[in-house]
């Protein structure tokens, strides 16, 4: 006798977002609206990704969660709870896509409780955007298991918003837009579309991993105190959002980089100094956070022209947006300059660390990057994700699936840090630093692409090794 009929069961992935003007500040606690509009880029799921199964059972006595292998209680969770309501409250009936079949009628979902499991592929509540691809993925895997109806569009996006604000943007792919909205029952504060994934396929973010560890102030604590206590912030909604946002989505548009990194770094400092103008101060970037501002100056001061712009969300990790055909010269200097602890990959992307090897980087570039920056340290950047634009929520096969259809329990457990030789034994904080640990079992790590890039090279030194021996034979 299984604990739920697997029809009833579905697993999704959703990406994370991360904003080029900012959400910072509450219009309503209660509805989680923003006091301004904000919009960002969807990165692609290859590395950063929430993966979430949900099935919906009469047998289960309660609606229960496990994140990232650990069981969370869902009573006390308020956006969770007011996310499964409100899904739940659009379910229609579900019908077996095969056979025609009416597995649940509409009016019978009263009756079933829901099991989650959900896992993220990167650090959890590091400031690189978990919350917003787990809320999407919840709101998006719910709207499948339910066969929910939006009774507008981007309804489900309203949803999203109230689990984080920062969630309904990760409902789409490419560039999109949360606008705040006018109504006062919030249903127009939604997620749009500005621009989808293939639009500008050019574009890259490397995200430099200063700290992967849990932030002190939570976004929603941090933005309430900013709320209450900074004149500038006040100022920033109320009159340079506005024409900020117009100008970047055009300029993202016409895939016009100057514009597009000028305005995403303006608002990135401006964001930060709103932090600064609370009271009492938030700092969420540090000193390593600051070098990495410094050099990616000195690469567009050597050059002439804004080619790389970085943004910081509520952490130190810096995600810095360049162009395809500066990538490789952009990593090849940065990683100079922040040296990943030895032994650890270069960057999550095996080819695109190997381009920047054999990069001939002029000599005055480096000078120049290396002169912005204090003494390069290496682990003051801990690694390097490579990413592009990506799409928006995915279904995804049984494969995948994190819930035992017999007890309808969590199966996914955290896998362990990978084998010191495999990649970050010297690293000089002593921790993993492939986030292979993150993700799922073997095929989790296998699908994490440090873990990739960590086996490429024991699998590139150990046939150095061999030809070594061979030469001394
Ligand atoms: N996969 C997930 N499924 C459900 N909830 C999640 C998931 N991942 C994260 N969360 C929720 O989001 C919280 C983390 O949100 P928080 O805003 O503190 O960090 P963040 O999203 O990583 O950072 P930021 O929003 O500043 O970029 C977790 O404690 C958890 O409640
Ligand atoms: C700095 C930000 O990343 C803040 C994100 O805040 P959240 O969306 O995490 O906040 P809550 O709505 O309280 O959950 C900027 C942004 O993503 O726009």
């Amino acid at each position: 006798m299984s604990a739920f009929d697997e029809r009833l069961c579905v697993t999704c992935s959703a990406p994370t977002n991360i904003a080029t003007i900012k959400y910072w500040g509450k219009a309503s606690a209660e509805l989680n609206t923003p006091i301004n509009s904000s919009v960002s880029v969807t990165l692609h799921q290859d590395d950063l990704k929430a993966i979430t199964t949900v099935a919906a059972s009469r047998s289960f006595s309660k609606d229960r969660l496990w994140l990232n292998g650990k069981e969370e209680d869902v009573e006390s969770n308020k956006r969770l709870t007011t996310v499964i309501k409100l899904v739940r409250a659009l379910a229609g009936d579900k019908v077996d896509a095969k056979t025609g079949e009416v597995l649940v009628y509409k009016a019978d979902w009263p009756q079933y409780h829901v099991h989650i499991a959900s896992r993220n592929t990167f650090p959890t509540a590091a400031g690189l955007a978990s919350s917003a691809a787990g809320y999407a993925c919840l709101t998006f895997a719910l709207a499948q298991l339910f066969a929910a109806c939006e009774t507008y569009d981007g309804e489900l996006t309203a949803i999203a918003r109230q689990g984080s604000g920062s969630a309904c943007r990760s409902l789409y792919g490419g560039f999109v837009r949360w606008q705040k909205g006018e109504r006062a029952d919030a249903a127009d504060s939604i997620a749009v579309q500005v621009a989808d994934e293939a639009h500008w396929p050019e574009l890259r973010a490397l995200i430099f991993v200063a700290s992967a560890a849990k932030k002190g102030t939570s976004s929603t604590s941090g933005m309430g105190t900013s709320v209450a206590t900074s004149e500038l912030l006040r100022h920033r909604a109320a009159a340079l959002v506005e024409p900020r946002l117009a100008a970047i989505e055009a300029a993202y548009l016409a895939r016009d980089f100057a514009g597009f990194g000028r305005a995403t770094m303006v608002d990135s400092n401006q964001f930060h100094a709103t932090c600064l103008d609370t009271y009492p101060p938030i700092f969420y970037m540090n000193d390593v956070s600051r070098a990495l501002v410094q050099a990616v100056h000195a690469f567009n001061a050597h050059h002439g022209a804004i080619r790389a712009a970085y943004t910081f969300d509520a952490g130190p990790n810096a995600v810095v947006y360049t162009t395809a055909s500066d990538v490789a010269q952009l990593l090849a200097v940065m990683s100079r300059a922040f040296p990943v602890p030895r032994g650890a990959p270069a960057c999550s992307d095996a080819a695109l660390a190997a381009e920047a090897a054999a990069e001939d980087v002029p000599e005055a570039l480096l000078a120049a990057v290396l002169g912005a920056v204090r003494e390069p340290r290496a682990g003051d950047v801990q690694m390097v994700y490579a990413t592009r634009v990506g799409d928006g929520p995915r279904v995804l096969g049984a494969a995948d699936r994190m819930l035992d259809p017999a007890t309808g329990l969590n199966t996914y457990a955290a896998p362990p840090p990978p084998l010191p030789s495999a990649a970050a034994s010297a690293s000089p904080h002593g921790g993993c630093l492939c986030p292979g640990h993150f993700s799922g079992g073997l095929s989790g790590m296998l699908e994490c692409s440090f873990m990739r890039a960590a086996l490429l090279m024991s699998a590139a030194a150990a046939v150095g090794v061999a030809a070594a021996a061979r030469r001394r034979l």
